[in-house]
């Protein structure tokens, strides 16, 4: 019994569970140019793919989520068609598949998208059209997946409860929960509390990006005040760990580590992080990804899951992240099956489907790779 070797190819034939990853942040380039033409956009800030990529790559290089944000100004201008919507959807599926992701939920912010006459409905219609499309599409190639939305609400602005009233009514068709992004700096979560109260009077779930560019106080307003289901990034939760002297992020024990209340409350509570650590090297939320402290966190037994955020932007995929995982944490196939089982468990799908896909999916796909 010999484990495959843990190259490229191999982590991309792993079966993947991704539940943070923004639609207008995985556009192919090419797509970016075809469909700006389409719609006469002509504030790109390059003209052919190579050139396009490597701008949104060094411009969300920022250390700044601000300034990160800023580039999404240029695929959400190309997104404002049910066709543009719906083909964007349909390719996402298709290269999610294609890196050997079996579970994803999207999330997108229907609010910017209306700038052409769609209404908020028509929006999310696209693009759960595009997603049944893709699942078709990847099935028929033998790469099966099943792709769920996360609505989102935009954190600087003030309709969210209608936001959270739109996920709610499009429950059941492929919508499995709610969101808020943006600049997190200014705009706590507690902004949103009427939407967060409403969701958890529907039964319904929700993630908040938290403790990405802000720290604890936004874990702690999302989990205390908000209630919510799971942390988007969640990352600065490392600022309540005090570690035993003499460890550095990529040791194989934190034995003695303090955990203050919060980052207690995460753990203690199965509170799933949502990590994306190319992205958040790109945003400034950690310094590079030798410092990043997922492997503490993974370490300590905190829920952990591994997620691309924006694929675009950080010119990633979720073989990347595990590769580089891998390489800087020395990770072996139960390590990434551990972080894949953490992300169907944290699902916001229905128990009964997620169990089916732990079964009949990633164990047996693991197993094969595990040898
Ligand atoms: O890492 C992030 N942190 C906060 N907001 C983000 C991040 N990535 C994307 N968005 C924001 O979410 C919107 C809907 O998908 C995007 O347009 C972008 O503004
Ligand atoms: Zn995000």
């Amino acid at each position: 019994m010999t484990p495959r070797p843990l190259d490229p190819a191999n982590l991309a034939l792993a079966p993947k569970a991704l539940l943070h990853d923004h639609l207008d942040g995985g556009l192919r380039p090419a797509t970016v140019l075809e469909l700006a033409h389409d719609c006469g956009y002509t504030e790109l800030p390059a003209d052919d793919q190579v050139a396009l990529a490597t701008w949104f790559r060094d411009a969300a290089d920022s250390g700044s989520l601000e300034r990160y944000l800023e580039t999404f100004a240029h695929t959400v201008a190309v997104m404002q068609t049910a066709s543009a919507l719906e083909r964007v959807a349909r390719e996402c599926v298709e290269d999610l598949a294609a890196d050997g992701v079996v579970y994803a939920e999207v999330r997108f912010a229907p609010e910017q998208h209306l700038e052409n006459g769609l209404t908020l409905d028509e929006v999310v219609e696209s693009v759960l059209a595009g997603f049944a499309k893709g699942e078709v599409d990847a099935a028929g190639r033998g790469r099966p997946i099943v792709v769920r939305a996360l609505v989102t609400a935009m954190r600087h602005a003030a309709r969210s409860r209608e936001i959270a009233e739109l996920a709610v009514r499009f429950r059941g068709r492929g919508v499995v929960g709610f969101d808020i992004a943006g600049a997190e700096a200014g705009n706590p979560p507690t902004r949103h509390l009427d939407a967060f109260e409403y969701m958890r009077a529907s039964n319904a779930r929700f993630t908040i990006h938290a403790g990405e560019a802000f720290g604890l106080p936004s874990i702690h307003e999302a989990l205390a005040y908000c209630g919510c289901d799971r942390l988007g990034h969640g990352v600065r939760v490392i600022d309540d760990i005090t570690l035993p002297p003499g460890v550095t992020p990529a040791s194989h024990s934190f034995d003695g580590a303090v955990l203050g209340d919060i980052a207690a409350t995460v753990r203690d509570k199965r509170i799933p992080l949502e990590l994306c650590p190319s992205s958040n090297v790109q945003t400034g939320a950690v310094a590079s990804l030798a410092d990043h402290p997922f492997n503490i966190l993974a370490r300590l037994r905190f829920r952990v899951t591994v997620n691309t955020d924006n694929r675009l932007m950080s010119d990633t995929c979720m073989s990347n992240e595990f590769k580089v995982l891998v390489d800087h944490f020395g990770y072996g196939w139960t390590d990434l099956e551990r972080f894949t089982l953490n992300a169907m468990k944290s699902a916001f799908l229905h128990f009964d489907d997620r169990i089916r896909i732990i079964d009949e999916v990633i164990k047996p796909g693991y197993a094969v790779l595990i040898g």
